[in-house]
C-alpha cells in the first residue's frame, strides 16, 4: 500500500509524518524530492539555482523517477507512506504546463506507479499566511499566497481527475486531532 500526504506549503505534512514514524514502526516512510542521494543534489540545484520553469519540472521529475526505481518499486510488498507524490508534481507544475502532458511525463518517470491513497491536509489562507510569515521562502513559495491557494486546489483537482481516492483534513486544527483524523483513515490501508 502506497499512501501519500499532501498539502501546500507549511500544511503540517512533516509534523504529522513526525508523529507517525514513532508509532508506525513498519511503515516505510519516503519524501519527495530528496529521499535518495541523487535527489539531496537535486533538491539543492531546484531551490537555489536560477533555473527555467521546464527545467524545474524535468528535475522534479528525476527525483521521483530515481525514488520510485530504487525505492518503491523494491518496497511494494510493503506500507509506504510518503511526504508528497506525483500528485504535487503535477499540482504544482500545473499552473505552467498542460495537465495531461504533466500526466504522460509522470507516467513514464514512474512507469504509472502512483499512489493508492491521498491525504489531503487543508489550509485556509489566514493559517497560511501566518505560517508563511513565521519562515524564509525558497524559489518557490517565494511565488505567494495566492500561487500556493491555487496550488491547493490543484492537488484536489489532480486527485480528482485521476482518480485516486483521497480525504480532506483540516490543517488549521490542533496537531493532535489531526494525527487522529491521518490514523483512523489510513487504519483502513494499513493493518
Ligand atoms: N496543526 C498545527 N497547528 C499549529 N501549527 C502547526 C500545525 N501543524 C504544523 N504546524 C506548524 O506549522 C509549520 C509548518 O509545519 P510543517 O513543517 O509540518 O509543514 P509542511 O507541510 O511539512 O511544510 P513544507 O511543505 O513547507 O515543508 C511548523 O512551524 C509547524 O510547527
Ligand atoms: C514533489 C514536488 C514538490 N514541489 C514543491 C513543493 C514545495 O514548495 C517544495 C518541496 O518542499 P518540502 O519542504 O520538501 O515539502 O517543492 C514541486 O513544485 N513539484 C514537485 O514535484
Amino acid at each position: 500500500m502506497y499512501i501519500a500526504i499532501e498539502g501546500i506549503d507549511t500544511a503540517g505534512k512533516s509534523t504529522q509524518i513526525e508523529l507517525l514514524q514513532k508509532e508506525f514502526k513498519n511503515v516505510l516512510f519516503i519524501k519527495e524530492p530528496g529521499f535518495t542521494e541523487f535527489g539531496k543534489k537535486i533538491r539543492e540545484i531546484i531551490f537555489n539555482d536560477e533555473i527555467s520553469k521546464k527545467t524545474e519540472l524535468f528535475l522534479f521529475l528525476a527525483d521521483r523517477s530515481e525514488t520510485i526505481e530504487k525505492v518503491v518499486k523494491p518496497n511494494l510488498d510493503k506500507n509506504i507512506i510518503s511526504d508528497r507524490s506525483v500528485i504535487s508534481g503535477i499540482a504544482y507544475a500545473m499552473e505552467y504546463f498542460d495537465f495531461d502532458l504533466l500526466v504522460n511525463l509522470n507516467k513514464f518517470a514512474t512507469d504509472s506507479i502512483f499512489p493508492n491513497f491521498v491525504i489531503i491536509l487543508k489550509l485556509n489562507k489566514n493559517t497560511l499566511e501566518y505560517r508563511m510569515s513565521g519562515k524564509n521562502h525558497d524559489n518557490i513559495e517565494k511565488r505567494g499566497l495566492r500561487y500556493l491557494l491555487n496550488i491547493q486546489d490543484n492537488i484536489i483537482t489532480t486527485c480528482n481527475r485521476l482518480e485516486i481516492p483521497y480525504i480532506l483534513i483540516d490543517a488549521s486544527k490542533p496537531i493532535d486531532e489531526i494525527y487522529f483524523r491521518i490514523k483512523k483513515a489510513i487504519s483502513e490501508y494499513i493493518k
